[in-house]
């Protein structure tokens, strides 16, 4: 049975949960894909930290060293920012290896030149983990646009913030307490501030308005609103008149063709289709022409949701290249 080598660079929370993944699901990916799969180099800034037991001698602080890796064919990019992901990212596409992302910092600003890059160099750049985590929600887009037209994208785009303004509300948390728990739990991003600033939600909407309309609204206009400003007594204001904050990312298709998008904080009441969607949970809600409304919920960021759309991404790629779609 042929082998394919893998790289997975950054091994924090989704890092380490690709690794578990795929060494748990090893027999069945095997026996689905028809190949082995070999995670050959592990990329960090600090090697000599063993994070999980018996990874030790796959690490590396050097992308020189992962792409030295004879035969390597699919880089798992798990780090955080633009730079140097993309350029990571590059090399590997150029390198020939399918690339498979979580970081939506990188994709919504340099996504278009890396698929362009990806099409030259014959393969594909997976990134269902860049928005809501482990909702489907770039196959679900990508399959209704083959019929679609999609004018209108709303929804909770963000975990963190929807798990802290859950325990604001349902247990009395404090803001602080809420996001120490979050970060605790691997949700929040290495530096917090983008998600409750409404700047990690403001990436993914982006990314999503270049999937339903082909391009994105000037960033510069676009305004962000964190939840960063919501005081406790605003949350207990609102629970006492039936209410509930939720932070919303909205993007849409005007009549004459502008691209109109916010993120900003929503009251909203028992009738709104967002009321229920509690804890770390995310929710897209898209406007079509032929189906109508439609939505997709599920757990938005951690360990366990994010690599598995990763691995599914990396599953959906090995079988496009043998001809086949992988089936249950
Ligand atoms: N956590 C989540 O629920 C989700 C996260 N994401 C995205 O996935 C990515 C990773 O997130 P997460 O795992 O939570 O982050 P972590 O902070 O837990 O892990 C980041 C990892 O990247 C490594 N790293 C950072 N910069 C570099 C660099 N320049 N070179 C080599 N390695 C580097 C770190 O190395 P070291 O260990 O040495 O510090 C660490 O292992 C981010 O882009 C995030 O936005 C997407 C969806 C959900
Ligand atoms: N920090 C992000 C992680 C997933 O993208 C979030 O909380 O949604």
């Amino acid at each position: 049975m042929a082998t394919i080598k893998a790289a997975i660079l950054g091994f924090g929370t989704v890092g380490q949960g690709i690794y578990h993944i795929l060494n748990e699901k090893r027999q069945e990916l095997r026996e689905k894909l028809g190949v082995e799969l070999e995670v050959a180099k592990i990329l960090v800034t600090d090697a000599s930290r063993e994070r999980v037991p018996g990874t030790k001698h796959l690490m590396t602080e050097s992308m020189d060293d992962v792409l030295a890796e004879n035969n390597l064919q699919v880089v798992f990019e798990a780090i955080v920012n633009e730079e140097p992901a993309f350029t990571y990212l590059k090399r590997a596409v150029e390198a020939k290896c399918h690339v498979i992302t979580a970081n939506k910092v990188m994709l919504a600003k340099r996504g278009e030149e890396l698929e362009a890059l990806a099409k030259v160099n014959g393969v594909f750049v997976g990134f269902e983990a860049t928005v809501a985590g482990g909702v489907p929600i770039i196959k679900t887009m990508k399959n209704i646009l083959l019929v679609n037209e999609v004018s209108c994208v709303q929804g909770i785009l963000n975990g963190t913030t929807n798990y802290i303004l859950t325990k604001m509300r349902a247990e009395g948390w404090s803001f602080e307490q809420a996001l120490r728990e979050a970060q605790q739990l691997g949700y929040a991003e290495a530096d917090p501030f983008n998600d409750v600033s409404g700047q990690d939600a403001f990436k993914k909407l982006m990314i999503l308005s270049s999937l339903a309309f082909g391009e994105q609204p000037n960033w510069a206009e676009v305004e962000v609103i964190g939840i960063d400003t919501i005081s406790s007594e605003q949350v207990a204001e609102a629970t006492a008149q039936g209410l509930r904050y939720r932070h919303v990312a909205e993007v849409e298709k005007l009549e004459d063709g502008t691209i109109h998008a916010k993120v900003a904080p929503l009251l909203v009441n028992n009738e709104h289709p967002l009321y229920p969607v509690d804890d770390v949970f995310n929710a897209v809600t898209m406007e079509t022409n032929y189906i109508g409304t439609l939505s997709v919920i599920g757990p938005g960021a951690g360990m366990y949701p994010t690599a598995s759309v990763m691995v599914e991404d990396y599953a959906e790629i090995i079988g496009k290249r043998a001809g086949f779609t992988v089936t249950i």
